[in-house]
């Protein structure tokens, strides 16, 4: 367990091996959940890469601190970890809201970015009044009131008919975050369109969607995919907003593919 300070807010951070030593791979978590998202994926770097697992601001144990919170205030306390750790170079992951802060970590820093993966997302989700509207919901009755529509996007149906135990979990891994929290992260997604950014990125990309994602679908995500110079799109069968948990090894192959690339191009 690490803490790193970055401006106001203290971050949860775990760091996995020697960024000395090895290459880095960096996670970026979703709305709703913290870093153990990425257990069962990062599990199959632990041999040959780094870890650097954090719960973004206002996540998990990580402070929310004053103010509105924006993607590039979530891009600020990425870099502030990495300089933390002396990290020069790395490769992110980043999944829906943690994939956006990746794709405009991209552009403010490609210099210092190996592998772009983005996970279920976009360069744009939602619109205004949607996010208005979950906002206004979570501040009148808590974040527990949304939990269940919250799965039915998260997960496919056969997932959630036959993992009840499991479905259980990452409901109270969601209805256990900072109300504030949560709705500050909205905001910032409500507030952010990276179609320009997503043209100008100059990093090895991989774009991947689970094939019955609610929350970002595959044509929306596949749109995005086609904004960015040279990405490589995949649909994981059977998964929905969450393939690091519905389907981790074939997330895992994917994100495996890009790094050996990279790796050989060096
Ligand atoms: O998961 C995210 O980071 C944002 C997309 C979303 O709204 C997820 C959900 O359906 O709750």
């Amino acid at each position: 367990m690490i803490f790193v300070e970055s401006g106001d807010a203290v971050i949860h951070a775990e760091l996995i091996g020697d960024p000395e030593e090895q290459p880095v791979l960096c996670f970026v978590n979703s709305l709703g959940t913290d870093f153990r998202i990425w257990d069962q994926v990062a599990a199959h770097f632990a041999e040959d890469y780094c870890l650097l697992l954090y719960d973004k601001r206002g996540h998990g144990l990580s402070d929310l601190g004053q103010g509105p919170v924006t993607i590039d205030r979530h891009v600020d306390d990425l870099l502030a970890l990495v300089d933390h750790f002396g990290i020069d170079r790395f490769g992110v992951v980043g999944l829906s809201i943690g994939g956006m802060i990746a794709q405009r970590l991209a552009v403010r820093a490609p210099d210092r970015l190996a592998a772009l993966v983005l996970c279920d997302t976009a360069a744009r989700i939602g619109d205004a009044e949607g996010w208005n509207s979950r906002i206004a919901a979570i501040e009148a009755d808590g974040i527990d009131a949304i939990g269940d529509a919250v799965m039915e996007r998260w997960f496919t149906p056969a997932y959630r008919a036959e993992e009840d135990m499991p479905l259980r979990v990452w409901r109270n891994m969601l209805t256990r975050q900072s109300a504030k929290g949560y709705v500050a992260s909205c905001a910032a997604i409500r507030d952010a369109d990276l179609t320009a950014d997503a043209g100008q990125i100059d990093v090895p990309t991989l774009v991947v969607v689970g094939d019955g994602d609610l929350s970002t679908p595959p044509d929306l995500v596949r749109a995005t995919a086609e904004l960015i110079p040279g990405a490589r799109f995949a649909v994981i069968e059977g998964a929905g907003h969450l393939p690091c948990i519905e389907r981790p090894d074939e997330l895992a192959a994917l994100i495996g593919d890009l790094l050996d690339q990279v790796t050989d191009d060096d």
